[in-house]
């Protein structure tokens, strides 16, 4: 399902764009949203998802307007907020028996047997009969894919789903996500850049209520192509060093740093080119400690 975003703007207070002029295309398969805090993604999904009226502009779910088709819009879609408050004391089926309920599968056996799907498609089917209160973070996260995706929708919005998960699970996370989106639209935001680095075909950024990327993640990798550099300095040589370009990470060692670094051109002596990664690429549009 194509979604299309037109000059999407939002302001909770006059004056303060949380969103300020979006155009965005959404074409099936997995797209990354990246930003900071604060740079306006929740807002955005929250409109999508139809929680919350844009100050101007419009939205297109396929042939479904925003504003006017919105029920088929909730129809079309599942959505797992930033915040997701879960019913401790169900267990993990009880929750998705309630929500099947929600979504109108009224027959006992249809219902049983959805439920059943979708405990085996986020891998808690073992876990069933369990309280969710006993759940890790990561199980949450998939019992919460699996009520979004109750009532097969064609498209499934997640909002920073990996905060709070420890490494093993964030990667168990992004291949469920990834896996979905063979078959549907799956926009995911985040704050790290290696949510989307290995599972989006397409991707943008956000800062400040505005985009200032879009594009495929090797476009943003092109863009910082022949421009990131290594290299050891000492302590005394960092200050200088980092006039003549952008420090991506440095990390201290016996005899100063050693430092990755965003340059046009060769920022010290001994500094060699290195392979660019996608945080490169986001660091280079994000501006932090810009002396360009
Ligand atoms: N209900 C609200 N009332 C007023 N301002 C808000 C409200 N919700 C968000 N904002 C402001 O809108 C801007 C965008 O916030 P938003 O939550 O969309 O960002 P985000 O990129 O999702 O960040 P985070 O991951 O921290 O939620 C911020 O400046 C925020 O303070």
């Amino acid at each position: 399902m194509n979604i299309s975003i037109e000059r999407l703007t939002k302001a909770y207070q006059p004056n303060m764009l949380a969103l300020d002029g979006i155009d965005l295309t959404i074409t099936g398969g997995m797209f990354g949203l990246l930003g900071p805090n604060g740079a306006g993604k929740s807002t955005l999904m929250q409109i999508m998802a139809t929680l919350l009226a844009p100050t101007e502009g419009t939205i297109r779910f396929g042939d479904y307007r925003l504003g006017k088709d919105d029920h088929e819009i909730r129809r079309a879609l599942g959505y797992l907020p930033q915040y997701f408050g879960l019913y401790q004391k169900l267990t993990g089926e009880e929750f998705l028996t309630y929500i099947a309920t929600l979504k109108g599968y009224t027959a006992t056996a249809d219902r049983r047997k959805r439920v059943t799907e979708m405990l085996e498609k986020v891998n808690l089917a073992d876990k069933a009969k369990r309280k969710i209160k006993t759940y890790s973070g990561g199980m949450k996260q998939r019992i919460g894919i699996a009520q979004a995706l109750i009532g097969d929708p064609r498209v499934i919005i997640v909002d920073e789903p990996t905060a709070g998960l420890d490494p093993e699970e964030r990667v168990r996370f992004r291949n469920l996500l990834e896996d979905l989106s063979l078959e549907r639209t799956v926009l995911l935001s985040t704050h790290i850049v290696a949510d989307i680095e290995s599972s989006c075909g397409a991707m943008a950024v956000m800062r400040q209520g505005k985009l200032i990327f879009k594009g495929a993640p090797d476009e943003l990798l092109a863009m910082v192509k022949g421009k990131v550099w290594t290299g050891a300095v000492t302590e005394r040589e960092l200050p200088h060093v980092s006039l003549n370009g952008k420090v991506v990470s440095q990390r201290k060692t016996r005899n100063g740093f050693e430092l990755r670094i965003l340059a046009a051109g060769q920022p010290f002596a001994e500094a060699v080119p290195a392979i660019p990664d996608l945080e490169d690429g986001y660091m280079a549009l994000a501006g932090v400690d810009s002396h360009e």
